[in-house]
């Protein structure tokens, strides 16, 4: 793919640039160029993106050059784990709200991004290994949470082959709670949960933090077949508060590698009665070729409320090693994820998630499992940013949600 030069354009900053793609809808800005100096180990970088260089995420994510739910991921070429020959090349995610552990969407995406370009915008892109019989290029990726293997399909001139679904295994994946009860204090409940003063909930990580409710469970008992969005929005918003102010549930996202992957990221509403809509030709067209044993759809609600359009990779990691664990999904299954969107557009697929392997124990978490998680990226184009000095805003962004909702 040929990369397009940054704009020479007047301004505070040197222009951004930046290739879009998406995963089953869900957006991923690739940054390539333009970044600021970010140094030391992968969670350092993180580190000082979030405390020097916030309004580098702030004006490519926010409005008017991104928008309430856009996501984005920065290459970091230097990283501990490249140094070291464990990983071919760093990433850091981010957010409406900051920089997050992991990413499987863009995880998807940047496999063919990292397949598809030369060694000026990836140093270690020759190492890659092709291999013919599978036809597909493998390349590890260092993410905050680990090291995440990402396995491209890939044609004979060496592009990426977008007609088959791109795979990685997760870090280390494992249930936290299963059917917990947690208790919702008056000041966070919620409409929809009439007299009830607790939900059951599970809680999972996959790289990330999760809590699994289903949709009935929050109150909608007509599932994720009518979704209200607004009200899902509060209702979720509300659970995530009752769960991160309550003291005796902080275990529940404890992690004993890093201080810094401590936390909830996302609410995940499951619908298992949720099939497939037959229009849905993407999914139709993966289940086909799958044996799959069944299927489930989700709403992510993560970060600041950001609704994912994909299933969310990282938590079908989640919920693959927590459905593992409940000995409701065995080692030789697999199970389509669907978002809503790809349950009900034409044309785009679900992600299939299903056990990898054992991971090692030693970790301390007995029932930890890698998954595999694949699905479909596409390019959408690419962006060269930049901000003028007469601009107001300059380097920075707003969320019109902040200040009229
Ligand atoms: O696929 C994923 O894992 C992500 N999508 C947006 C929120 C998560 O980071």
């Amino acid at each position: 793919m040929e990369i397009p030069q940054p704009l020479q354009a007047p301004g505070p900053i040197k222009p951004i640039t930046c290739v879009e793609m998406h995963t089953a809808g869900e957006p991923t800005r690739i940054i390539w160029n333009g970044i600021p100096p970010l140094a030391g180990t992968l969670l350092e970088q993180r580190a000082q993106a979030k405390s020097k260089f916030d309004e580098f995420r702030r004006v490519l994510m926010l409005e008017p050059r991104g928008h309430y739910d856009m996501y984005g991921a920065i290459l970091r070429p230097e990283t501990e784990l490249v140094t070291s020959g464990e990983a071919h090349i760093g990433v850091l995610f981010m957010h409406n709200e900051g920089f997050s552990t992991m990413c499987g969407h863009a995880t998807i995406a940047l496999g063919r991004f990292l397949v598809d370009v030369d060694e000026k915008v990836f140093p270690r892109r020759r190492e890659l290994k092709y291999d013919p019989v599978s036809q597909t290029t493998t390349l590890n990726l260092h993410v905050p949470c680990g090291v995440v293997e990402v396995t491209v399909p890939t044609l004979a001139c060496g592009k990426s082959d977008a007609s088959r679904p791109v795979s990685f295994v997760s870090v280390p994946s494992f249930a936290t709670a299963i059917s917990l009860q947690v208790p919702v204090p008056e000041k966070y409940r919620w409409a929809e949960l009439h007299d009830k003063t607790a939900v059951t909930v599970d809680f999972a990580y996959g790289g990330a933090y999760y809590c699994m409710i289903s949709a009935e469970e929050l109150g909608f008992p007509s599932g994720l077949g009518a979704v209200k969005l607004q009200d899902m929005d509060h209702a979720t918003k509300l659970l995530k508060e009752a769960v991160v102010t309550n003291p005796d549930l902080k275990y529940l996202t404890h992690d004993i590698r890093t201080a810094e992957e401590g936390f909830l990221y996302g609410i995940m509403i499951t619908d298992t009665r949720l099939g497939h809509v037959s229009a849905s030709e993407g999914t139709a067209a993966a289940r086909a070729q799958l044996d799959v044993s069944s299927e489930e759809t989700g709403l992510c609600f993560f970060a600041n409320q950001q609704i994912d359009r994909s299933p969310t990779g990282s938590c079908v990691a989640a919920r693959v090693a927590l459905a593992h664990a409940k000995g409701s999904l065995l080692k030789s299954e697999k199970r389509i994820y669907n978002s809503l969107v790809t349950r009900g557009y034409r044309g785009l697929s679900g992600f299939v998630g299903s056990v990898f392997d054992d991971a090692d124990t030693s970790g301390g978490h007995q029932q930890s499992v890698r998954v595999s998680v694949e699905g479909y990226a596409y390019y959408t184009g690419y962006h060269s940013f930049v901000v003028e000095k007469e601009d107001g805003l300059g380097v920075d962004g707003f969320s019109v949600r902040d200040i009229a909702l």
